[in-house]
């Protein structure tokens, strides 16, 4: 079975009966959309919002009841994938460029469970290039300002032009040796301007669920708690 989504399957246990849902963004949060879906179709009362335009459009094609973000003060849970997961639990995100979104929505969760194969896991992060998004204006100078901080920024490119965010930017992935800091990266990147939000994400998720090649999966949490199965 394929790994991300026993992952995804698992935490689709933690939505219950009249919780709003997050809906995150990539090929792992995709299954947790289409499980989701599958609950709703057998009886499940939910309201979603989606992290991204891609993930609304695919919730709308599945039926789930979205809500404007307008008439929520509050998400119960989110479910989101994850480019790299730590021993201290701390993420990556926003290989599909959906970082800003995706915070915005885990930090408003009650519960955030992040769902992920067995190869994001590392020791240390870094090994994956931090996404970084940007607002495109002199998006030279805050590369330049970037570069500062010891990693090598590269535009992203799709197709031979800038990778354009659903918030209209620009994202640049930064490669760095290792992170040794993460809540201290977090901290100076934020504070260039220009920057709009990078993709670590510190201290954030309630579970990490990772999915085995096997069909098992393991539950992280934070401070050591876990459980294999
Ligand atoms: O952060 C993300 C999108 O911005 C994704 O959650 C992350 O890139 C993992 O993607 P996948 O589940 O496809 O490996």
């Amino acid at each position: 079975m394929n790994p991300k989504q026993v992952a995804a399957e698992k935490a689709v246990e933690f939505v219950e009966d009249g919780m709003i849902v997050g809906l995150g963004t990539g090929s792992t949060a995709f299954w947790a959309t289409q499980k989701i879906a599958q609950r709703i179709s057998e009886g499940l009362t939910i309201r979603a919002v989606a992290s991204s335009a891609s993930t609304e459009a695919l919730a709308g094609q599945l039926g789930i009841p979205l809500v404007p973000f307008s008439g929520i003060d509050h998400i119960d849970i989110t479910i989101d994938g994850a480019d790299e997961v730590d021993d201290q639990l701390n993420l990556i995100k926003g290989g599909g460029g959906a970082l800003l979104r995706e915070k915005i929505l885990a930090r408003n969760s009650s519960r955030f469970y992040v769902v992920v194969d067995e190869t994001k896991r590392v020791h240390r992060l870094g090994r994956f290039p931090l996404p970084v998004e940007i607002v495109p204006f002199a998006s030279n100078l805050t590369i330049h300002r970037l570069q500062e901080l010891n990693c090598e920024p590269v535009v992203r490119m799709v197709q031979g032009s800038p990778f354009i965010t659903d918030n209209g930017n620009l994202i640049v992935d930064c490669s760095f040796k290792e992170i040794l800091n993460p809540v201290e990266l977090q901290q100076q990147i934020n504070l260039i301007p220009g920057v709009v939000e990078n993709g670590l994400f510190v201290g954030m998720p309630t579970a990490v669920v990772v999915g085995y090649g096997d069909g098992t999966i393991q539950i992280l949490e934070p401070q050591n708690r876990s459980g294999h199965s």
